[in-house]
């Protein structure tokens, strides 16, 4: 077969390692392989590059995507996904491996039914793509954002203050949450944890007044302005308050081992998939194995946390 890869969405840790695995999976099971630049944008513009053994050298260890990656709004509109579907088969594709998030799944999935045979790899440190329990990139990320927290505490309990922490995740959670915990944070806020700000003020002045040195709160991106939030804690509770916002940092770096497993487990997955003539699924781990599901019942699935949340209320 001619098996083609791109890389969609924002960047997440591992995905070199998953594109390493693909190629490299590939070739030993008789396949050419391709990777496209920039996502869907090469894709429609025709950039395919071949890749041999040697192109993935050094790669595992490397944050980003070295195919680069792109969001392309157009790319909802099935006349451009038609224009992609005829570079594919003028070059004489056979399938399409594509490494993204929630948003990639859709464009994935759109492909699917235009009859290309496609398979998606979950790529995003948001961990929002339900059918797997974590996605390529959310640990090394979230290691990323507890050492923040580590550094955060230091100051914030010599200053005795509160420290507000916004991390990213969009519409889903879990870097907050699974960072709260980590951290120790007092209050985790999430979309799906929205703030009760008497409730977080009321029990930020009774710290205060108890002597605690310290508060850590986890915001997940987009819930609210922090800062403001921050100057509001220190006037209504007394525990001086600030806020950082964590920002594009958590998202570069060199992968974790874990990212790195999960990278390759998943890449040579997908190709031994494609051979076996899978096409509209999307590659999971779920306790440890590797399993497909259906990309049309993944789209739009919220993944349930119920437990974890109910974690931090005995911890704080
Ligand atoms: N409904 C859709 N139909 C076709 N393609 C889509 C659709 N939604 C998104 N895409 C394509 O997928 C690209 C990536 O989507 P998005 O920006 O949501 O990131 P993602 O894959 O969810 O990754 P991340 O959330 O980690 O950044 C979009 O720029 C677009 O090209
Ligand atoms: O790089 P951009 O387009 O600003 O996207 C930022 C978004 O990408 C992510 O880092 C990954 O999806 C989100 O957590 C964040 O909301
Ligand atoms: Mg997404």
């Amino acid at each position: 077969m001619k098996i083609a890869v791109l890389t969609s969405g924002g960047d997440a840790p591992g995905m070199n390692a998953a594109i390493r695995a693909i190629v490299r999976t590939g070739i030993a099971e008789g396949h050419e392989m391709f990777g496209i630049m920039d996502g869907y944008r090469g894709l429609l513009e025709d950039r395919f590059i071949p890749l041999a053994a040697k192109d993935v050298s050094g790669m595992l260890s490397i944050g980003g995507t070295k195919l680069g990656t792109a969001r392309v709004s157009e790319f909802k509109e099935v006349p451009v996904q038609m224009v992609a579907i005829d570079n594919l088969r003028n070059r004489g594709i056979d399938a399409l491996i594509v490494i993204g998030g929630d948003g990639s799944y859709r464009g994935a999935q759109a492909l699917h039914e235009l009859e290309f045979q496609t398979i998606a790899i979950p790529g995003t440190i948001d961990n929002d793509v339900y059918g797997t329990d974590y996605t390529i990139g959310f640990h090394t990320a979230l290691n990323t954002i507890v050492e923040a927290i580590d550094k955060l505490r230091d100051t914030s309990s010599s200053h005795r203050r509160c420290s507000i922490i916004e991390v990213m995740g969009r519409t889903s959670g879990d870097l907050a949450l699974y960072a709260g915990i980590c951290g120790g944070a007092e209050f985790i806020i999430t979309p799906e944890n929205p703030i009760n700000k008497d409730k977080l003020i009321s029990t930020l002045k009774k710290h205060n007044e108890e002597g605690r040195r310290h508060a850590i709160i986890v915001v997940t991106e987009q819930q609210f302005d922090v800062h403001k939030l921050a100057a509001e804690i220190s006037i209504k509770s007394g525990f001086s308050s600030r806020a950082t916002v964590l920002g594009y940092i958590q998202r570069g770096g060199t992968p974790i081992a874990e990212d790195r497993i999960l990278a390759s487990r998943m890449g040579a997955f997908a190709v031994e998939m494609l051979a076996k003539g899978v096409s509209g699924q999307c590659v999971g781990i779920k306790d440890d194995k590797l399993v497909t599901s259906p990309l049309s019942d993944i789209i739009n699935h919220p993944k349930e946390r119920v437990e974890l949340y109910d974690l931090i209320k005995k911890l704080r």
